[in-house]
């Protein structure tokens, strides 16, 4: 005798099953192999914006976003030849298509079942908006510094190393800007801490207002931040640079009850084929900075420069 298992298929009729899957608090969508939907619950129609069984005889395409489309019909037609009870979300993040064109996120869970005699498959559809706006959330939150908005030195490091990696599968140019505020000391002996925090805070909007979509800002210490920029050869980086830097210097940051400016120095370099790991961009973005701390601040100080082929940028 064989014993009972979850993925024995569930053998019913249209008339017995729609009271139990109009019971359930998820919507529920029907399909046969051809994908055709032969039975939905309310929840379905309601999810998806369409009046009380309109869905039904709908190819399952028409409830599919048009960028999943392909991938899906080959899963569909992959789980009926194969099919096994899961859920098809644990790995990817679904969405389904609703009449009016929205998206809706979603949780799906799939079931074969023997339906007036024929197999078809079950999807139990839950809606996640809440709680994808909410990992969605969480996630933004653990990558960004609280203080500026900018990303954080986690996300620094992921990116530059991802970075890194394209620069060695297909040599797209990279470049780094690593820049830390001049005697920053004094501004918050001068003017206190929360007032240096004012000026951190301002920079990290000056340097947002510079930097191009795919350009990723970062706090990676107390008074130290860095640009990545994807894309991007060393010429280009040091223009940026250049621009940031004097943006800066020409911002009039407001406290309280007065004003003061800020310099910084800038070290900027750029992949080469010699890097390792995304780490040794990082050094030499780092000696450059120090090297330009060395050479009296408020400057840019670019890879070629430590090569011997330019100066140093010096701004004053
Ligand atoms: N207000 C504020 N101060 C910070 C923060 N992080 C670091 N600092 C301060 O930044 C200052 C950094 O001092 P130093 O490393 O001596 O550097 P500096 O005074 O900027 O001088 P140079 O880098 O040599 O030009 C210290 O006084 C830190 O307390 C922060 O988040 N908020």
């Amino acid at each position: 005798m064989h014993s009972q298992t979850s993925t024995q298929k569930l053998n019913t009729t249209s008339r017995d099953l729609l009271p139990f899957i109009e019971s359930l608090p998820d919507a529920v969508i029907i399909v046969d192999p051809e994908h055709k939907i032969v039975l939905v619950n309310t929840h379905a129609s309601d999810m998806f914006g369409y009046p009380t069984d309109s869905l039904e005889g709908l190819d399952l395409q028409a409830i599919i976003p048009a960028t999943h489309r392909h991938a899906h019909k080959k899963r569909v037609d992959q789980y009926f030849r194969s099919p096994n009870t899961k859920a098809m979300s644990v790995q990817k993040r679904f969405s389904g298509l609703r009449a009016d064109g929205t998206e809706i996120p979603v949780e799906i869970m799939l079931n074969t079942i023997v339906l007036d005699g024929a197999t078809a498959a079950m999807a139990v559809v839950r809606d996640v908006s809440y709680q994808r706006e909410l990992e969605d959330r969480l996630i933004q939150e653990s990558l960004t510094d609280e203080m500026t908005g900018l990303y954080n030195r986690k996300h620094f490091k992921a990116q530059l190393e991802a970075q890194h990696s394209g620069f060695i599968r297909s040599a797209l140019p990279s470049s780094l800007i690593l820049f830390d505020f001049d005697h920053f000391k004094n501004i918050n002996d001068e003017y206190g801490h929360a007032a240096g925090d004012t000026v951190l805070i301002k920079a990290a909007k000056v340097v947002q207002g510079e930097l191009r979509p795919l350009d990723i800002g970062c706090r990676i210490g107390g008074e130290e931040f860095a640009i990545i920029l994807p894309n991007t050869q060393l010429r280009d980086a040091v223009t940026l640079a250049e621009r940031i830097r004097d943006r800066i210097e020409k911002t009039e940051f407001r406290l309280d009850d007065s004003t003061c400016h800020i310099t910084v120095t800038m070290g900027v370099a750029s992949f080469t084929p010699s890097d390792q790991s995304y780490d040794s961009l990082m050094k030499r973005a780092d000696k450059l900075l120090y090297a330009g701390k060395a050479a009296g601040r408020n400057c840019i100080i670019s890879q070629e420069a430590l090569a011997g082929r330019l100066g140093a940028v010096p701004q004053k």
